[in-house]
């Protein structure tokens, strides 16, 4: 293992705070290009020039939730004597596990029930995903052929390790749509233990207003970190995570250009406080889709449906209601190691 291989596992001990997960599958899956995309706003297609990744890379990223994101490269060889993957895999809390769906997918099945039969073995509470991953370039048919295939091929492979009992959750993934992001949403929530509450509040946030559905994103990465208990439509949460691009956009555009407020008596600074983010737009369909900032970089988007009422006082009734929320996050946090960032 070289040195910088060594430096990044050794900086567990100090990650050990946060809620971990691993990303591993063989080389050129897409590892990277998640990470790239999700993190770092990188557009999917400036993926295509990404170099093979050599040592392990950790991504930071800080939510509700402390989260470290680590990629191991493809061509790592994790059960090598010298690489501490015992210490690695009792660390982490979600294994994700990235199969590409265009290419020959069986070495990459083995491959992960060796993974899960050690994952397990030291840390029988890993959560263990895999990303069916690249679907972009398959019809809708043969999109469904794979992942049933990927499915009863990992369920045999565990079957033949006596592995039957391991849950393993499957999601079909792409860069170029937001299934990536959903994938990891689900995922992330999975580790966060207040998740209970969370859904709860939104409940009760949806009952008490013409809110339809509502959801705590992350806004750096748009990722949700919550949602009320009603089923998630894929294409409601595109138009809500495509409302969070658009707020930004304008946000930054009329930004603020004054960082400090002087005062008139003696010409003092107060510390610059950046504008809170909110954003109301009304869909042809009367449907109204709503924004506002919450606490530690998080935004509720709702979406409203007036259903005839007034759209004025849907949104008195939204403002009262989403302000509790914010109280009851505020509180819940209160106590949380992290400190409250900014949310842009
Ligand atoms: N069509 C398609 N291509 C993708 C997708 N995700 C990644 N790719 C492409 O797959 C190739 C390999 O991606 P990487 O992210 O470098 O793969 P990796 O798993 O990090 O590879 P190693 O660093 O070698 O372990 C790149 O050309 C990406 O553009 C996807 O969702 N759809």
């Amino acid at each position: 293992m070289s040195n910088e291989e060594m430096a990044t596992v050794s900086k567990l001990d100090n990650e050990e705070s946060k809620a971990m997960i691993l990303l591993l599958g063989l080389r050129r899956g897409g590892k990277s290009s998640i990470c790239k995309v999700l993190f770092h706003n990188m557009q999917p297609l400036d993926t295509l020039y990404l170099e093979s990744t050599s040592n392990p890379t950790m991504e930071h990223f800080s939510t509700l939730i402390d989260l470290a994101v680590m990629e191991l490269p493809g061509q790592l060889n994790y059960f090598e004597p010298s690489y501490d993957s015992e210490k690695l895999f009792r660390s982490v809390g979600g294994l994700v596990y990235v199969i590409d769906s265009q290419d020959e997918y069986m070495n990459a099945i083995t491959n992960l029930a060796m993974i899960i039969e050690y994952a397990y073995k030291v840390n029988p509470n890993i959560n263990i995903e895999v990303l069916i991953h690249k679907v972009d370039g398959l019809s809708e048919d043969f999109k469904l052929d794979a992942q049933r295939d990927i499915m009863q091929r990992t369920g045999e492979e565990l079957l033949e390790l006596g592995l039957d009992g391991v849950q393993v959750s499957f999601y079909l993934t792409s860069i170029f749509d937001h299934s990536i992001y959903e994938a990891f949403s689900r995922i992330v929530q999975k580790l966060i233990p207040e998740l209970s509450y969370l859904e709860n509040m939104l409940d009760n946030l949806i009952q008490h207003s013409k809110i339809e559905k509502a959801f705590l994103f992350d806004i750096n990465s748009k990722i949700y970190v919550s949602t009320d208990s009603s089923p998630v439509d894929i294409q409601l949460y595109e138009v809500c995570a495509e409302f969070v691009d658009v707020t930004i956009d304008l946000f930054d555009l009329y930004k603020d250009s004054h960082r400090s407020d002087k005062r008139a008596s003696g010409g003092e600074t107060t510390p610059y406080r950046p504008r809170e983010l909110k954003n109301v737009a009304q869909l042809g369909n009367d449907v109204i889709i709503y924004l506002k900032q919450m606490i530690r970089g998080l935004a509720l988007v709702a979406v409203i449906r007036p259903n005839g009422a007034d759209a004025e006082s849907c949104l008195t009734v939204a403002d009262y209601n989403v302000d509790i929320l914010k109280r009851g996050l505020e509180e819940i946090w209160a106590n949380a190691r992290i400190p409250a960032k900014d949310a842009v």
